[in-house]
């Protein structure tokens, strides 16, 4: 979990470029009439909803550039899964480096169905290599299933918790079933006043 005063400067810094009028947040969709139901922006590579696969600019909406994944994010995201591997017996998870980092902003009324994160690099994916997954603002109830069979299970993820899939894990089902309006932690209230909702960044090796 990352601590009150880390999950307010990373939303300052994502929220600052989210919210800038050259290649943060807009509402993808997977064709005319099909919106997800959530506001994106992506940094290092831009994931193309349309094609569902990474690209340089943002093909499936204004063509701009997409922004830069600050190495501030990178040095994060390694140090999390450094700490992560250190108190794990059993070392499951493969290194990685992000290139990529996907932020999703959920209103109220938000939710992202099931899916599993397949757009990366085969060697990526076979390689196990993790999506690193971190919560601000609102709570969520996520589901989550391992395989095609078996039971859908659901946690509750809030701000700060961190979420790693990786390894035999990798292709891990998953999805935003519910927001839970108005838990947003006080200490973010003021930086998401105009954003009442959940954060979610995800890191992922191209
Ligand atoms: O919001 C989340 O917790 C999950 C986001 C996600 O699955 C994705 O962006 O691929
Ligand atoms: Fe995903």
């Amino acid at each position: 979990m990352l601590s009150a005063e880390k999950q307010l400067e990373l939303l300052e810094l994502v929220l600052g470029l989210g919210r800038g009028n050259s290649g943060g947040f807009y509402q993808p969709s997977f064709d005319e009439s099909h919106k997800l139901q959530l506001q994106m922006f992506c940094m290092g590579r831009h994931w193309d909803c349309w094609n569902r696969c990474y690209r340089s600019s943002r093909t499936d909406h204004d063509q701009l550039p997409v922004l830069e994944l600050p190495h501030s994010l990178v040095e994060l995201v390694m140090g999390i899964l450094a700490d992560v591997k250190q108190k794990c017996r059993q070392q499951v998870l493969p290194d990685m480096r992000p290139d990529i980092g996907i932020v999703n902003f959920y209103a109220a009324a938000g939710s992202l169905g099931l899916h599993q994160d397949r757009d990366e690099s085969a060697e990526s994916i076979s390689n196990g290599i993790p999506v690193v997954s971190i919560s601000l603002g609102s709570h969520a109830v996520f589901a989550y299933r391992l395989g095609d069979e078996g039971a859908t299970k659901v946690v509750t993820l809030r701000s700060g918790d961190i979420f790693i899939f990786g390894g035999p894990a990798r292709l891990l089902h998953h999805g935003v079933v519910k927001i839970i309006p108005g838990t947003t932690p006080k200490s973010l209230r003021g930086v998401m006043a105009d954003m009442e909702g959940r954060i979610n960044l995800t890191f992922r090796q191209l």
